[in-house]
C-alpha cells in the first residue's frame, strides 16, 4: 500500500447528500432539496450545491458558503426538473475551493450525469493515476470524480450496469447519489460506514444522509440503504441491486457519537436515545461523587442527561453556546478551532460556582475544547472539575470522511489517561470503555470502532507520522 501524506489528508471530510426524484416536473423539488441541505448543514459547511435534472440538462449551482448563503429565490427558481441531488461539503485545510464543491456535473455516453458523495474513497489516487494514464482528465482534486471516470469507461450496457463495474474498483466508506439517465441512483459502501437512507413523500422519493432531513420536509422514512446497495428510483418505481457480496456491516459509531444529528434515526439505532444510554453507561463505569453534571453543548447534553439521570445527581445548565457559530472540530487550523472555542462557549457562573462539577463531552480530540472549558470552570469558581467523556479515547486517525487528524495531534494518541488529565486540568478524567459505546448502541458489532481501536473495516494507507 502507498504511503499517505498530509496533503492527500487534506481530502478527507464529512458530507451530506440529499435528493428527490419525481415523476413530474416540479417547481418545488429545488426547494425542497434546499430545505433538505439546510438539515444537513451540520454535515460540511464549507461549500454546497444542488443540481437538478430536467431531460437531458442538468442545471447546477454550488458555491463556498453555507446553504443559507449559496442559494437565493431566483437561483432555486432557475433549477426546475424532476430529479435532484445536493450537497453539503467539509474538507480539513485543502481542496476546499469552488471548483470541488459538488455535486459533479459531466457528459458522457449516456448523457449527462451529476453525483454528490459523502466519505472518502481511499485508493482515489492509486486509481486516478491509472485512469490519467491512460488519457483521463480530471476537473477537479475530489476522490469522488474517479467514480465519475470509471462509469464513463466502463463497457457495461446502460448505467446501472455501470455503476456496479466502477464500485468494483474503489475502496472506502461512500454513501452517494448520482442522477442519469432518468434515474436517482443511491448507493452505499459494503460496509455501510457512513449513512444513507430511502423516504417517500407522497409520489416523491427521497435519499437522504440523515433521517431528519426527511422529517425536515414532512416526509415519511422509508428504511436505511443497506451496506452494499445500490436504489434505483424511476418510473417503475424503487429496484435495489446488492452489488457486493456480503461483508459485515460497520457504520461509523462516530456519526451516534458526535457527528449526526441527535434527532436522527440511523440503521435502527436512535441517535438521541444512544448518547442518553452512552451517558448511563458512563456514570456506572466511571462514578464520582459531586453536586451537579452540566454537558458541553450540543453534542455532549444528553450524555450528561443520562450520567445525571443514572446517578441523580442534579443536570444544569452549566456551559452556554453561542448560536451563531458553527461546530470547531471541523474548523481548518488549531488557530482558528481556539478562537472558536473562545467565542462560543461560556460558563454559566450561577450553576458551577462553589460546586463540585462533573463536565461531559462527547469525545476529546485534540484536547482544545475540554482544556479551555476547565480553565473557565474554574475561573468561575467551580470547586472540582471532573472530566467524564462518553466515548473512548479517539487514538487513531479516521480515514473514512471524518476530521480526525493525524495521531500527533490527536491529544489521547500517545499520552496516558493521567497526562491527558494533567493537560486539560481536571481533578480527574474518565473515558467510556469501548465495550460502554457498544453498549450504548445496543449491539456488540456492526459498528467501525476505528479511531478507538486501530481496526478498520477496509484496509486503510500506511499511516505517515507528522
Ligand atoms: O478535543 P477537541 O479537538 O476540542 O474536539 C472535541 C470537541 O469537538 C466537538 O465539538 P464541536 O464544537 O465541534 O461541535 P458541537 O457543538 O456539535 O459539540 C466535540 O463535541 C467536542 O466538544
Ligand atoms: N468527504 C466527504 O464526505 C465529501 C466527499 C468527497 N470525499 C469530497 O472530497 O468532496
Ligand atoms: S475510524 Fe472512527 S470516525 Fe472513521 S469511520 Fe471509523 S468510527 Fe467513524
Ligand atoms: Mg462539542
Amino acid at each position: 500500500m502507498e504511503g499517505f501524506n498530509l496533503e492527500e489528508d487534506k481530502l478527507k471530510e464529512e458530507c451530506g447528500v440529499f435528493g428527490i426524484y419525481s415523476n413530474e416536473i416540479d417547481e418545488e423539488i429545488s426547494h425542497l432539496t434546499y430545505y433538505g441541505l439546510y438539515a444537513l448543514q451540520h454535515r460540511g459547511q464549507e461549500s454546497c450545491g444542488i443540481s437538478v435534472k430536467n431531460g437531458e440538462e442538468i442545471k447546477c449551482h454550488k458555491d463556498i458558503g453555507l446553504v443559507s448563503d449559496v442559494f437565493s429565490k431566483e437561483n432555486l427558481q432557475d433549477l426546475k426538473g424532476n430529479i435532484s441531488i445536493g450537497h453539503v461539503r467539509y474538507s480539513t485545510a485543502g481542496g476546499a475551493g469552488r471548483v470541488n464543491a459538488q455535486p459533479l456535473v459531466s457528459t458522457f455516453k449516456l448523457g449527462s450525469i451529476s453525483i454528490a458523495h459523502n466519505g472518502n474513497l481511499v485508493n482515489a489516487d492509486v486509481v486516478r493515476e491509472l485512469l490519467e494514464e491512460t488519457g483521463c482528465i480530471f476537473q477537479t482534486s475530489v476522490d469522488t470524480e474517479v467514480i465519475i471516470n470509471l462509469i464513463a469507461r466502463s463497457y457495461k450496457k446502460g448505467v446501472e450496469r455501470s455503476i456496479v463495474d466502477a464500485l468494483k474498483f474503489v475502496k472506502g466508506s461512500y454513501a452517494m447519489l448520482l442522477m442519469a439517465e432518468n434515474k436517482l441512483i443511491g448507493a452505499r459502501d459494503p460496509n455501510g460506514i457512513r449513512p444513507l437512507c430511502l423516504g417517500r413523500m407522497g409520489e416523491k422519493y427521497i435519499l437522504s444522509s440523515e433521517s431528519c432531513a426527511l422529517d425536515s420536509i414532512g416526509a415519511e422514512f422509508i428504511r436505511d440503504v443497506e451496506p452494499g446497495e445500490i436504489v434505483i428510483i424511476d418510473e417503475e418505481g424503487v429496484r435495489t441491486i446488492k452489488f457486493a457480496e456480503k461483508t459485515g456491516c460497520a457504520t461509523c459509531s462516530f456519526e451516534y457519537i458526535y457527528f449526526a444529528r441527535p434527532d436522527s434515526v440511523i440503521d435502527g439505532v436512535n441517535v438521541y436515545e444512544s448518547r442518553i444510554k452512552a451517558g448511563e453507561i458512563l456514570y456506572k463505569e466511571s462514578p464520582v461523587e459531586a453536586d451537579v453534571v452540566i454537558g458541553v453543548p450540543d453534542s455532549g447534553v444528553p450524555a450528561a442527561i443520562g450520567y445525571s439521570k443514572a446517578s441523580g445527581i442534579p443536570y444544569a445548565m452549566g456551559i452556554i453556546k453561542n448560536k451563531y457559530i458553527g461546530r470547531t472540530f471541523i474548523s481548518p487550523t488549531q488557530e482558528m478551532r481556539e478562537r472558536d472555542v473562545s467565542v462560543k462557549l461560556n460558563v454559566l457562573k450561577v450553576n458551577v460556582e462553589g460546586k463540585r462539577v462533573i463536565i461531559i463531552d462527547d469525545s476529546i480530540v485534540r484536547g482544545t475544547t475540554s482544556k479551555r472549558l476547565v480553565n473557565i470552570l474554574r475561573k468561575a469558581g467551580a470547586k472540582e472539575v471532573h472530566f467524564r467523556v462518553s466515548s473512548p479515547p479517539v487514538k487513531f486517525p479516521c480515514y473514512f470522511g471524518i476530521d480526525t487528524p493525524y495521531r500527533n495531534e490527536l491529544i489521547g494518541a500517545f499520552s496516558s489517561l493521567e497526562d491527558v488529565r494533567e493537560r486539560i486540568g481536571a481533578d480527574t478524567l474518565e473515558y467510556l470503555s469501548i465495550n460502554g459505546l457498544l453498549k450504548s448502541l445496543g449491539k456488540d458489532k456492526g459498528y467501525c470502532l476505528g479511531c478507538f481501536s486501530g481496526e478498520y473495516p477496509v484496509s486503510t494507507p500506511s499511516e505517515d507520522f507528522r
